[in-house]
């Protein structure tokens, strides 16, 4: 998967959120987005995700336009503010009914997906019980169950603990060695230079700079092998 963004600007109430912003980005990759609160990184992560349009600009998933040719990217998982759980369903029924949307994970994948974020797919427990970090966790596997070739991920370690945080490691490199194209918005500088293959700091809606590794991380700090 390649993704274009060609001048991308969105103006909401007469406030310029994203301003003439432009990148490519590559399957196989992690992207990393960092900026201060409000410098319009959930912004940019909704508009590759089709979920808002640029006001002018474009967006091209595989040479395809977002709002023209395609609406959404085909094969997305995201992981943006709150996503929307029943409450009175356990994770694995809440899981089955988001698959049921696109018919692609399996009975055993949903399972997989569940115990690869650290719950349990057994747990008669429901969401509306659930503590701060099994609702991020059930978020991240919400994003993660259909195997996407586009993950957008803000703020995934959000109320994860260290086990938590290790295991999201595991998975989003995972998924990056498979091929798919990640883009991972933290406040975590630390998590986020680690896992990201580039870096994009962005500032008042603008791409401020943009940076590869800079090193590669070494065992001690987990994760990549
Ligand atoms: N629904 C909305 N209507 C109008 N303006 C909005 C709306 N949502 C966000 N904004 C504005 O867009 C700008 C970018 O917000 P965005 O949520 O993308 O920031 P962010 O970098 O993700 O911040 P944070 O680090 O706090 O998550 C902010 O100035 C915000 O006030």
């Amino acid at each position: 998967m390649r993704i274009n963004l060609s001048h991308v600007t969105k103006v909401i109430k007469g406030a310029v959120v994203l301003d003439d912003m432009s990148m490519t980005l590559a399957g196989g990759r992690i992207y990393g987005l960092r900026g201060p609160n409000g410098s319009g990184k959930t912004m940019l992560m909704r508009a590759i995700c089709g979920l808002i349009r640029p006001t002018s600009g474009e967006i091209a998933i595989d040479d395809r336009l977002l709002g023209k040719g395609l609406a959404f990217p085909d094969s997305t998982g995201a992981l943006i503010e709150n996503p929307a759980f029943l409450p009175q369903y356990t994770a694995l029924q809440n899981l089955r009914l988001l698959a049921m949307i696109r018919g692609v994970a399996t009975e055993a994948s949903l399972r997989q997906t569940l115990t690869d974020v650290g719950l349990r797919a057994d747990d008669q427990r429901v969401f509306r019980k659930f503590s701060l970090g099994m609702k991020q966790r059930l978020g991240i596997a919400a994003a993660l169950m259909e195997r996407p070739r586009l993950i957008v991920v803000d703020e995934p370690t959000n109320g994860l603990d260290r086990d938590g945080v290790a295991q999201l490691r595991g998975l989003l490199t995972r998924h990056r060695d498979e091929g798919a194209l990640v883009v991972l918005a933290s406040h975590d500088r630390a998590e986020l230079e680690f896992l990201s293959d580039e870096v994009f700091e962005i500032s008042e809606g603008r791409l401020a700079a943009h940076h590869g590794r800079t090193e590669e991380p070494t065992e001690s700090t987990g994760g990549r092998q």
